[in-house]
């Protein structure tokens, strides 16, 4: 109850999706500096090569296993070819923290998006977390291991606002699924984490960035923006304090508390909630 337990990620088998660039790779090399075995997950080879070469110089010694897989995750069959090949190192033992950092987001106005278009946005933000997480699920039960799932939405998994209907739909399911992961998974002991970051300042920023909509860039000059070093930080706590979901910046924050779940609050929930009661609509107005 006093933070006695802190996770310590020494010797631990740490599974990072989208840990080839911006947030996963930040998260990756913390871990690595703290002695973690890494293994980092993404499409593109050559840039999990880069990472790999990079978290390598971070290596504290010379037992950790530190590797990359490259698989699409957006579907189960590829979810799964990652997984079991990042285990075989292990004994095939699942890892000890499931770190969901993997996703995009291309902004559009609605009526631009086209079937497919509309059905990639929630390939690339709840899919691409939620079949690693069915997966790994399903192998720590099956071990009787008492491991750690954690997602990575978005402060748009808790309001939505113009330009991001491809997007903030897959983030607001991603919450729906940690919710009832969080109340199912007491079955087995597997701990369930979910962090919402702000605008994190990341290769994947930029991309998006050349599809956004004036009026969405113009409604985001009001946050400020996190490193992706402050967003791995962000989501280490919410492993390390135990905390069901957690956000690091304070408008995040607001929306929190004012769309709270089933997800514990915390003491300043009602005054946020006071803060929050009539500017929380202005995005919309
Ligand atoms: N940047 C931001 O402003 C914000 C980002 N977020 C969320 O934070 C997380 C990290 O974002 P950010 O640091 O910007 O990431 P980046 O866009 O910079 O990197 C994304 C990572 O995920 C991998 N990835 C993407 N799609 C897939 C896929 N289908 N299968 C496997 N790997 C995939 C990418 O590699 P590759 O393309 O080679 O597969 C890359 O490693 C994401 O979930 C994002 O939605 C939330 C709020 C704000
Ligand atoms: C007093 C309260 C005022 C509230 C004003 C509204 C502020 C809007 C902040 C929008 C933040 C969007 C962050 C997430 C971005 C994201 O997930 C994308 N970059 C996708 O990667």
């Amino acid at each position: 109850m006093f933070g006695g337990n802190k996770w310590v990620p020494k010797g631990q088998h740490c599974y990072v999706t989208g840990g080839s660039q911006g947030t996963g790779l930040s998260l990756a090399l913390i871990l690595v500096k703290q002695g973690a075995h890494v293994s980092i997950v993404a499409r593109d080879a050559n840039k999990l090569k880069q990472a790999v070469e990079k978290l390598e110089q971070a290596r504290q010694n010379s037992d950790q296993i530190i590797r990359w897989y490259s698989h699409s995750l957006s579907t189960y069959e590829g979810a799964a070819a990652a997984l079991e090949e990042a285990c075989k190192p292990f004994g095939g033992r699942a890892p000890d923290v499931i770190f969901n950092c993997a996703g995009s987001s291309r902004p559009a106005y609605f009526i631009e998006e086209t079937p497919e278009t509309f059905k990639t946005g929630m390939d690339n933000t709840y899919w691409v977390q939620a079949y690693t997480a069915l997966v790994a699920s399903k192998m720590m039960a099956r071990q009787k291991a008492k491991g750690k799932i954690v997602f990575v939405a978005s402060t748009l998994a808790y309001f939505s606002m113009v330009g991001y209907t491809s997007y903030s739909p897959g983030k607001f399911a991603l919450r729906g699924l940690a919710e009832a992961l969080r109340s199912e998974f007491q079955l087995y002991e597997i701990a369930v984490h979910i962090y919402y970051p702000c605008t994190i300042y990341t290769p994947g920023y930029i991309e998006e960035n050349k599809t956004k909509p004036r009026i969405t860039a113009k409604i985001e000059e009001s946050d400020s923006g996190i490193t992706p070093e402050q967003a791995a930080e962000g989501i280490l706590q919410c492993v390390q304090r135990g905390k069901f979901q957690h956000a690091s910046d304070w408008i995040t924050s607001l929306f929190r508390s004012a769309t709270r779940g089933a997800g514990p609050g915390d003491v300043l929930d009602p005054l946020r909630n006071l803060a929050s009661w009539n500017v929380i609509e202005l995005p919309v107005k």
